[in-house]
């Protein structure tokens, strides 16, 4: 193969940045041709850190001919469980396309820094021809630097005896110092898909703090529960799931959530003219949905991670495709300016449809009954609640967090 892969120039230095809430990084990606820069930290040696040159004299220019230009995919908690299938696939070229070359730049906490710096060195056993450059740190301003897409999946654990409404807190504070390094280093269009939880709530506290990112390019990751629920119609219909569309997931990515069978088609009629009963739908289906990562962690006792890493596979394959006619996905996105009357200013998940341009657009065309509105009520309090109590967080004035001593809405399953 005429590659010609280089162990990356690293000229074993951190640097610091002006601004506040930095971390220091462990191991930067340097340009060799630039000069060092002026306040140097420290020195430390990386690991797992490479970029591939294609060696365009002396290879076969039928491989690489059609090939994009390589687009930079920030990956936070990128030695975590959901990273370590996500990955993968995306370096295979199985997410943004066999002709699209990807940088990977994965941040990690403190005391993920060796996990890293393994995961860095089984992507370069990989061999994957389209994975140019792998970079590590855990200074977000460094990691998310010039990103395309920022896939923000690092977030810490619930511990013992905390709340959701500590969670909240705990993660809200990493996402307000995450945003505002997106606002600083990632490209101006960056696309940023949150999965850390609570997902809605992070991402709109790094949307908050990300001004001169598009408002429209944060996302919360609701897709694996629109994949259970495609699951569970699938299950109880006999029909495979491909003949299932036009599941929308509505809201909060929590137990409040509400999986749409309503506008659901299998094999391109309603649901429920497929699936004669409506007490299923009433009283098992939604359960059965939002309580999936707790009966599989009972069954395995490890948390859903590789199917959480396809949905955000299918998530951004969803933004960078065009949804068939008449078909959606689901996102958790700004709700500025939606046609269904959830109030503004909240990271709610709605039906979407894309060009495949990476943007996208809320489909109008949902039927809304008296069930499903009152559902939706349900969802959009819990997050207008969230979004008051991480309000000093994002430049609110005057919330209180009502949060606390409620039941807690947490998906089973995940922290
Ligand atoms: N939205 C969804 O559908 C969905 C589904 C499953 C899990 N989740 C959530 O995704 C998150 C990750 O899950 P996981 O199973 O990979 O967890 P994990 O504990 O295996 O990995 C999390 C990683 O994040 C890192 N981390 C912690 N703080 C960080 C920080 N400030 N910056 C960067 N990295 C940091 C940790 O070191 C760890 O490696 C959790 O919050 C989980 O609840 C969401």
């Amino acid at each position: 193969m005429a590659f010609n892969m280089k162990q990356h120039v690293n000229t074993g230095v951190s640097r610091k940045v002006a601004g506040a809430g930095r971390f220091p990084a462990v191991a930067v990606r340097a340009v060799a041709a630039q000069a060092p820069p002026a306040a140097v930290a420290e020195t430390k040696q990386a690991y797992g850190v490479f970029r591939l040159s294609y060696d365009t004299q002396n290879e076969d220019p039928s491989l690489t001919r059609s090939w994009k230009k390589t687009i930079k995919v920030a990956v936070t908690g990128a030695s975590g469980n959901i990273s370590n299938h996500l990955l993968f696939m995306l370096a295979s070229g199985e997410v943004y396309g066999k002709d699209q070359p990807i940088a990977l730049q994965l941040l990690g906490s403190e005391r993920s820094k060796e996990a890293l710096e393994g995961v860095a060195m089984e992507l370069e056993d990989s061999l994957y021809p389209l994975l140019r450059e792998v970079s590590i740190g855990t200074d977000p301003y460094e990691v998310f630097g010039d990103a395309d897409w920022a896939l923000m999946i690092g977030a810490k654990p619930r511990g013992p005896g905390m709340e959701r409404a500590d969670l909240l807190q705990q993660n809200g504070e990493i996402f307000q110092v995450q945003g505002r390094a997106l606002n600083e280093s990632a490209s101006r269009n960056c696309k940023v898909i949150v999965v850390g939880n609570p997902c809605n709530t992070n991402a709109l506290i790094a949307m908050e703090n990300a001004p001169n990112i598009p408002r429209k390019n944060f996302h919360a990751l609701t897709r694996l529960d629109e994949n259970r629920a495609k699951c569970q119609l699938a299950l109880k219909s006999g029909k495979f799931y491909t003949s299932i569309s036009r599941v929308a997931i509505w809201g909060n990515h929590s137990t409040t959530q509400v999986p749409d069978y309503i506008n659901a088609r299998i094999g391109g009629i309603p649901a429920t003219d497929v699936i004669r009963d409506m007490k299923w739908f009433r009283e098992e289906f939604t359960p059965k949905v939002a309580l999936r990562g707790g009966a599989l962690i009972k069954k395995w006792g490890r948390s859903s991670a590789a199917s959480t890493a396809v949905s955000v596979a299918d998530a951004i394959r969803s933004l960078v495709t065009p949804t068939p006619p008449g078909d959606c996905f689901s996102t958790g996105v700004i709700s500025d300016g939606n046609q269904y009357g959830v109030r503004e200013g909240l990271i709610f998940s709605f039906p979407c449809r894309s060009k495949g341009d990476g943007d996208y657009e809320i489909c109008d065309d949902f039927i809304v009954d008296e069930w499903l509105r009152n559902k939706i009520r349900a969802t959009e309090d819990e997050l207008q609640k969230e979004k008051e109590c991480v309000s000093h967080l994002i430049g609110m004035m005057g919330g209180s967090c009502s949060l606390r001593g409620v039941e807690d809405t947490t998906v089973p399953g995940e922290n």
